[in-house]
């Protein structure tokens, strides 16, 4: 093919935003400085080609985990060369954009010790974790149990003749299974165990248990341990060695038993401290929120696939003696916008679900344990819906980007892969929903009785009101009051939790209505959740916003993230007379004209993204928008390409032809 010249194919479209577009990438940065740290990063990785990936669909299974070593080791040596800060490492990480034992060394192990352990063993843990000199996982899920963490199997029974812990698996279904890191490259997990002293079980409790010889590598003796095999996708999450674990009575000194939340004495007498036991938790509390922030992520990449190449694709019509860009079907905007909206949103909700994290890590160290379950409630929920949404988003982009969105070379196939599991890892996203139903059930129950709600649930404080208010709109232009969408989301939300809190009132044990009404209490979860979004996202803009242009277009897609969802749900809505069908009628009217407003600026507004074209890694995402003669050359690079005449001809195609011929000649 003939080298054409670098153009630009959305310069014009760039041209049309009506925003300041720089404001915009602090804004979704989060602050100057985050903006500053997360571009330096992902130009740092774009650049380097150890950390290329565009051959990760085609690699075998060993090659691809020797290749995330390999990365994984120079991530490592780029963070001491460059003395990068904690911030800095992590963002490098997360342009490196390979799922690695690095995720669950950092994401989970160093937080597990963080939170479970005593000062004692911070001491002894972290230096040499933080330095790599031994590397950890999270090994909770068995094979029989995942969701229950209550009923995991796993023993580690207390020896007081010895200061040990044996820890063993009695069953088959015992066998850890899942943890990722664990197959192949940890020396160390932290294990969730029965303790058990004196014959007594004492629920469940975190272990650190070395697993691998730090000399060889090879597993300790007990240890039985592998790979637990390939998962969905080429590529994408078998990059991670998820994996098994047996124990034949391996022994650990009791220091080893995580003792925050309880402690096991020399005596082999257990002190439960003054902390909830809950905290035994409090690791999968971290993870989710993070897991939110990263959801946002996952979203916005994809939105930026598909608008860039929607605005590049052309098809049927004409417009300008050209055919009709595809973004300018209204089909193409009403699929796509509220997409683009719920990125922004998501990332909002991140950023404030980050600042409850730490207000309730904070009050802990303060002994004031008050928000605990308020913030058990919000991480699981927000978990549950942004994942859910993201997974089902980057489906509907890659369908949004036609036949092209199916090959690899789109990046959409690859980061479905990797992404879906979020719906399962770190709770099961209907678990946590429910979870998010039994506190919104003990709130509203408990509001007889004087107790007044608090964060999130505040607005039961006013359920009277919500109960029968009807909604303020007589015309389209009051859909974009802000005030009236958040009460029309309270009243939802509160008339669904009022009318399953009746229903479960009716069965004689609480247990038996959760069961039946579970499927309900799921969607009265959601309807909270969505409330907490649509809520936080109006917070935002009661925030100086700076920036020409920047708020109006904030504005424009909390409009259109809340009255989709309001499209979406409309049987919520109408079934709990929250609003008539009219004004259901005027909301479908403002979301088209919000769309022509966006319209312009949507390509504006994913650049705000301030992705590389290495981390969209995506033909069809390209900043400059060449995608048809990029299609072309990656096809050209597929190994089925290597020869013009494929093997295996001879074997098996030539004769079949050559039958052929002889049949058609008799
Ligand atoms: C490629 C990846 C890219 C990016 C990711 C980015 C960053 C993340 C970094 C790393 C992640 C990377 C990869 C993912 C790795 C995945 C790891 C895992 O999956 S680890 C395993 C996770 N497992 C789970 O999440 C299990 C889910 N189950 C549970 O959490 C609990 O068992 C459940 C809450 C469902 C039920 O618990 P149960 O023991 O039955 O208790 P019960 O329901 O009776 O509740 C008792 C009481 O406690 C309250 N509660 C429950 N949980 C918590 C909590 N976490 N905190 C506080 N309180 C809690 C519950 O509400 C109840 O209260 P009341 O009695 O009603 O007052
Ligand atoms: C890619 C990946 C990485 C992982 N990494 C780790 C790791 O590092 N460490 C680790 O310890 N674990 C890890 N896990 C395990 C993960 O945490 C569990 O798979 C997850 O918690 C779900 O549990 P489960 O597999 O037991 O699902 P199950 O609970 O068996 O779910 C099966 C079905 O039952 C339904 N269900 C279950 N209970 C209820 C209920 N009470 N009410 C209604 N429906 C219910 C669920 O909704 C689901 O549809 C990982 C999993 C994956 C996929």
């Amino acid at each position: 093919m003939e080298a054409e010249a670098a153009v630009d194919y959305l310069v014009d479209e760039r041209s049309k935003a009506q925003f300041d577009i720089d404001a915009m990438k602090i804004i979704w940065a989060g602050g100057k400085h985050e903006f500053e740290v997360s571009d330096r990063m992902a130009r740092l990785v774009a650049s380097d080609p150890v950390f290329r990936k565009d051959n990760r669909a085609i690699l075998d299974r060993k090659e691809l985990f020797k290749n995330t070593l390999r990365k994984a080791a120079h991530a490592w040596k780029r963070i001491i060369e460059l003395r990068l800060s904690e911030q800095e490492a992590s963002k490098l990480r997360f342009f490196v954009d390979e799922p690695a034992y690095t995720d669950l060394h950092w994401g989970m192990f160093i937080p597990v010790i963080k939170g479970q352990g005593t000062e004692e063993q911070r001491k002894k843990w972290l230096p040499m974790a933080y330095r790599m000199q031994i590397i950890g996982c999270y090994a909770q899920t068995e094979l029989g149990h995942g969701s229950n963490v209550q009923g995991l199997e796993t023993t580690a029974t207390f020896d007081p003749e010895l200061d040990e812990f044996v820890i063993h698996s009695p069953t088959l279904t015992s066998s850890k299974w899942w943890p990722g890191g664990l197959g192949r490259a940890s020396t160390h997990a932290v294990v969730f165990a029965r303790l058990i002293t004196d014959g007594k079980d004492h629920g469940i409790n975190g272990f650190i248990v070395q697993l691998r010889s730090l000399d060889d590598h090879l597993p300790l003796p007990g240890i039985i341990i592998g790979d637990i095999g390939m998962k969905f996708g080429n590529g994408a999450y078998n990059t991670m060695d998820n994996g098994f674990l047996r124990f034949d009575h391996v022994r650990i000194p009791r220091d080893q038993m995580l003792m925050r939340v309880k402690q096991v004495t020399r005596e082999g007498k257990v002190v439960q401290s003054d902390v909830p036991w809950q905290l035994l938790y409090g690791t999968m509390v971290y993870v989710r929120q993070t897991i939110v922030a990263d959801a946002s992520c996952a979203l916005s990449r994809a939105v930026c696939i598909a608008t860039r190449y929607s605005a590049v694709r052309r098809q049927f019509g004409s417009q300008n003696g050209h055919e009709t860009q595809v973004i300018d079907y209204r089909t193409q905007q009403s699929r796509l916008f509220p997409l683009l909206a719920s990125a922004y949103a998501f990332r909002f909700v991140g950023e404030w679900l980050k600042w409850l994290y730490m207000d309730v890590t904070q009050r802990l160290q303060a002994r004031d344990f008050s928000t605990l379950p308020e913030a058990h409630a919000c991480t699981a929920g927000l978990k549950s819906l942004t994942t859910s949404v993201t997974a089902d988003a980057i489906e509907e982009c890659r369908k949004l980007c036609g036949g092209h969105g199916y090959l690899c070379s789109s990046g959409l196939p690859e980061l479905f892969a990797v992404y879906v599991p979020a719906c399962t890892y770190e709770g099961d996203n209907i678990v946590l929903l429910l979870q998010v139903a039994r506190f919104l059930m003990k709130t509203v129950s408990q509001l007889g009785s004087g107790e007044r709600p608090v964060g999130t649930t505040t607005y039961l404080l006013r359920l009277e009101h919500l109960l029968q208010c009807p909604c303020d709109v007589q015309g389209a232009e009051d859909w974009l009051k802000p005030d009236v969408v958040v009460q029309l989301f309270e009243a939802r939300s509160a008339r669904m939790t009022v009318a399953c809190a009746k229903s479960l009132s009716k069965f004689s044990k609480p247990e038996d209505g959760f069961m039946d009404l579970s499927a309900d209490l799921v969607s009265v979860a959601t309807a909270h959740c969505q409330l907490i979004v649509v809520s936080k996202f109006v917070e935002k803009l009661q925030q100086d916003i700076p920036g020409e242009g920047v708020k109006q277009q904030l504005e424009a897609l909390c409009s259109i993230y809340a009255l989709s969802l309001l499209k979406k749900h409309l049987g919520d809505f109408l079934s709990t007379s929250c609003i008539t069908s009219k004004q259901a009628s005027l909301a479908n009217d403002v979301l088209r004209s919000l769309y022509s407003q966006v319209r312009p600026n949507a390509i504006a507004l994913v650049d705000a993204f301030n992705y590389t074209d290495h981390f969209l890694g995506s033909v069809l995402g390209r900043y400059d928008g060449n995608v048809y003669p990029k299609l072309y050359e990656e096809a050209l690079k597929d190994p089925l390409n290597e020869s013009v005449v494929p093997d295996g001809y001879h074997e098996y195609l030539q004769p079949v032809l050559k039958q052929r011929l002889r049949t058609a000649r008799l």
